[in-house]
């Protein structure tokens, strides 16, 4: 079975149409990487998956998003349990004005964890998850402030992962790094596919060449070809296709 399957969904923002009859089906432990110009309606198809859409007062929707067979629009469905099952990373590091140690814990603090063992543990197993642990571990106390661009990002990583999520979307999570975090970032979503399904959303068309098993091209709000990350970047069926990843629009 997939684990996401999107079928006829469309979105709109006020009566901008912004996404036109989308349909995909996502395995389990693989990484989907979306590509398309500016505007093109990336961004809405990832925050679809843990409902970020429904923030905005005008956004409305049709079509259906099941994940593990689920519908996540479902009445009966709690967001925030949603959201603990679907964890997302930004394009710029957000990490909390608290220690590195606080950042991990927070979102099982939130869950009523208080157990110290517990939360020791799952500090270490996240870091560790997010290629973090070694560069920080005599230091849980400093603040995730003081940290680089990219190890702030890595710490924002493991914080999605202390709450033991199925799905990671990630927001264009290196363009704000330099070569060598964006490396490291690159390296861990190769790691972290083996436990989780792995949404990004790139610009960079190595990128997503390196790190995704499959890519979805969007242009115009429309999936205009969605196939393995091999065949789109060396036989597109599309000429729109050939042309975005060739640079000759976008
Ligand atoms: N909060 C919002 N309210 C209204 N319209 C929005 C909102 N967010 C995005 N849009 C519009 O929806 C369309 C798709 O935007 P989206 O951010 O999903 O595209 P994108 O492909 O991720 O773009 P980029 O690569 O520039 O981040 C655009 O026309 C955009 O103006």
């Amino acid at each position: 079975m997939s684990e996401l399957q999107v079928e006829h969904v469309n979105v709109y923002y006020g009566t901008n149409h912004v996404l036109k009859d989308i349909s995909m089906a996502i395995a389990p432990n693989t990484v989907t990487a979306l590509i398309g110009p500016s505007g093109c309606g990336k961004s809405t198809f990832l925050r679809l998956f843990n409902r970020m859409n429904d923030l905005i007062d005008d956004f409305r929707y049709d079509g259906r998003i099941l994940l593990q067979g689920q519908n996540i629009y479902a009445s009966d469905v709690a967001v925030e349990e949603l959201r603990k099952r679907v964890g997302m990373v930004f394009q710029r590091p957000n990490p909390f004005p608290k220690s590195i140690y606080d950042n991990v814990t927070y979102g099982l603090l939130l869950q009523g964890v208080r157990d110290r063992a517990v939360l020791d543990h799952a500090v270490e197993h996240s870091l560790r998850q997010a290629a973090l642990w070694d560069e920080v571990k005599g230091d849980l106390r400093k603040s995730a402030l003081a940290l680089s661009g990219g190890q702030q990002q890595r710490l924002c990583i493991a914080r999605v992962l202390a709450v033991a999520p199925h799905i990671l979307l990630m927001d264009e999570p290196a363009s704000a790094l330099d070569p060598i975090s964006t490396a490291k970032i690159e390296e861990l979503i190769h790691e972290l596919k083996q436990q989780y399904t792995i949404l990004i959303v790139t610009h960079n068309m190595q990128q997503a060449g390196r790190v995704s098993d499959k890519t979805g091209f969007f242009n115009y709000g429309q999936l205009i070809e969605y196939d393995d990350t091999r065949t789109i970047f060396t036989q597109p069926h599309h000429e729109q296709t050939q042309n975005y990843i060739t640079g000759r629009f976008g």
